[in-house]
């Protein structure tokens, strides 16, 4: 950090919060005041004497790192959290919100980053169980229908949750939250789940209720949006508030420095290892069928990894990720040579036998899939490492000390914040439990890597070090493929990139070669819609 950026910081983060004001910024309308919120889990102080001053009609932003104390300081303003000392104000009186149920009564809602819906109900029938007084279903219809048009977020309340992808299964969140008529909007990284243009959407949305008085209190780490979107912003930092601002007048990179205490690190890719490099990784002529009638068929995907190079593939989510995510796992088994490893058709193979075989996968969804929340870190390192011969497991007993030698190195190497040793993977903030599950498969060295969406929900920092530990472990001669929705974060790693659009997979390229907008178009009309530009005669061989 310079001197002079180091002395603006310094001037921010010695204000008093709410710029000295107490929080009441020029002609504002204070709706919530949060005084000396102390929330303490185990040895850890996740909230530490936190004011924050939310006024009506501001989109105002809750920034810090992963494990700063976000979610906490929202779960305790929505009442699913008592904190151990502080006091609310709400509209000029003080409060105690004793639970969610108090919160909404209030006019407080929220919508949470993990969505709470059935799937096997309809839209309808979801928003009716969390309302007090749904009414007939043919009126609360109606409103859904009206609400959601009224808002730009069509949505048809007969649908079946389990038909929806997730961008739509988040505007029922957020439709549900409408209807109760809030005054205050919790959201909490809501567009780690929308495509850009479904974000924009969203954007229009928050700015049309600010415009009618309703605040919003918004968390992501998306530095970029926060910038564009939001009036004001309470930045935490080890659980305490570190700095207010107009985040309008920051940059991404200024407003980065204020989370962190210091600069964040550019990835820095060395030079690719040369293109003769053996395949690791082999998708041939993969196809398989949907699953059930609303998932993506994929349709002969063609692709290779060699060794040394990080490939990643983009596309608007919901168009075969996952399921080639599957297929190339071992989740869902194929034909034997649809795919390969290191030469070797595994297709009919399931994910350990491919685990054998030295490759290592990262799922998209960390809680539940890449981890079981109620497990200690120590055992789920158990469970994609017991059979891949790493001295967890011996003479078929579970080594218990190799095992919490293990969970403490991950921690150390990934720098995985937690309140106490080893905790249940659901104890850890979001941000956290994507450290630990990248750091459990990247430690292993593993020779095929894939990833898919390896920074969701993690802050600035922390996604430096996973992408520059991506590349490390490619140049060491690995071969690592990553799906990923951040065409930022593909742009700052990969050396070839290839696009998926509703199950086809086009060819890979060079990232030089690959311009943005040839991107966007290989996304919205698949494979055959752009022809490729440059000299890409070797990635169209590969
Ligand atoms: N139920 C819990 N039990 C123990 N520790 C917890 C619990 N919930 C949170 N913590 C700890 O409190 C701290 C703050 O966590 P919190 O989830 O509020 O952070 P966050 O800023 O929301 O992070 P992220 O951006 O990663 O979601 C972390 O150190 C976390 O491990």
């Amino acid at each position: 950090m310079d001197s002079s950026t180091a002395a603006a910081d310094e001037q921010r983060t010695s204000a008093p919060p709410g710029g000295g004001s107490g929080g009441r910024r020029a002609g504002a309308d204070v709706l919530l005041a949060a005084q000396g919120i102390t929330k303490r889990f185990g040895a850890v102080a996740a909230n530490a004497d936190v004011d924050l001053v939310v006024n009506a009609g501001e989109i105002h932003a809750l920034l810090g790192e992963n494990g700063a104390g976000k979610s906490t300081l929202v779960k305790i303003l929505y009442g699913a959290l008592q904190p151990d000392a502080g006091r609310v104000t709400w509209q000029g009186r003080e409060v105690r919100v004793a639970s969610p149920a108090a919160a909404r009564a209030l006019g407080i809602g929220m919508v949470f980053q993990h969505f709470s819906l059935f799937e096997a109900l309809s839209v309808a029938e979801n928003i009716a169980l969390a309302l007090e007084k749904p009414g007939t279903m043919r009126s609360l219809a109606d409103r859904i229908r009206a609400v959601s048009r009224d808002y730009g977020l069509p949505l048809d309340p007969d649908a079946l949750v389990a038909d929806l992808p997730v961008g739509i299964r988040q505007r029922i969140e957020i439709v549900r939250c409408l209807l109760q008529q809030p005054r205050l909007i919790i959201m909490d990284e809501p567009t780690s789940v929308l495509t850009p243009q479904e974000a924009d959407e969203l954007f229009l949305t928050l700015k049309r209720l600010a415009s009618e008085g309703c605040a919003v209190l918004y968390i992501s780490h998306r530095l970029e949006e926060v910038q564009r979107i939001c009036h004001h912003a309470t930045i935490l930092r080890h659980g305490k508030v570190v700095a207010e601002c107009d985040p309008t007048r920051e940059t991404p990179g200024s407003l980065a420095r204020m989370m962190v205490g210091a600069d964040i690190a550019h990835v820095a890719a060395a030079a690719q290892a040369p293109g003769a490099a053996a395949t690791r990784l082999a998708a041939r002529r993969l196809s398989l069928p949907a699953a059930t009638p609303f998932a993506v068929p994929l349709t002969d995907v063609t692709l290779e990894v060699r060794a040394g190079e990080v490939v990643a593939v983009a596309g608007v989510a919901g168009n075969g990720q996952g399921e080639l995510f599957d297929a190339l796992t071992g989740e869902r088994r194929t034909a034997p040579g649809m795919v390969e490893i290191d030469g070797t058709a595994c297709g009919n193979e399931g994910i350990t036998r491919r685990r054998q075989r030295g490759a290592a996968f990262v799922p998209e969804e960390r809680l539940g899939h890449g981890a079981v929340p109620g497990f200690r870190l120590s055992s789920n390192l158990l469970l994609t490492r017991h059979a891949t011969g790493d001295g967890l497991v011996k003479g078929g007993f579970v080594a218990f000390a190799a095992m919490a030698a293990m969970e403490r190195r991950i921690k150390q190497v990934y720098d995985v914040r937690m309140s106490h040793d080893d905790p249940e993977a659901r104890a850890l903030s979001g941000g956290n439990l994507q450290k630990f599950v990248v750091g459990r498969e990247l430690s292993r060295n593993p020779g095929v890597l894939i990833v898919n969406q390896p920074t969701w929900g993690v802050d600035a920092g922390a996604a430096a070090l996973i992408r520059q530990a991506l590349v490390d472990l490619a140049r060491k001669g690995s071969a690592v493929l990553v799906i990923s929705q951040d065409l930022d974060e593909i742009y700052e790693i990969a050396d070839r990139i290839a696009v998926i659009s509703r199950g086809q997979l086009s060819l890979a390229e060079p990232a030089a070669a690959m311009s943005r907008e040839r991107i966007g178009l290989l996304m919205a009309g698949g494979a055959e819609a752009a022809a490729p530009t440059g000299s890409s005669t070797a990635a169209r061989r590969a």
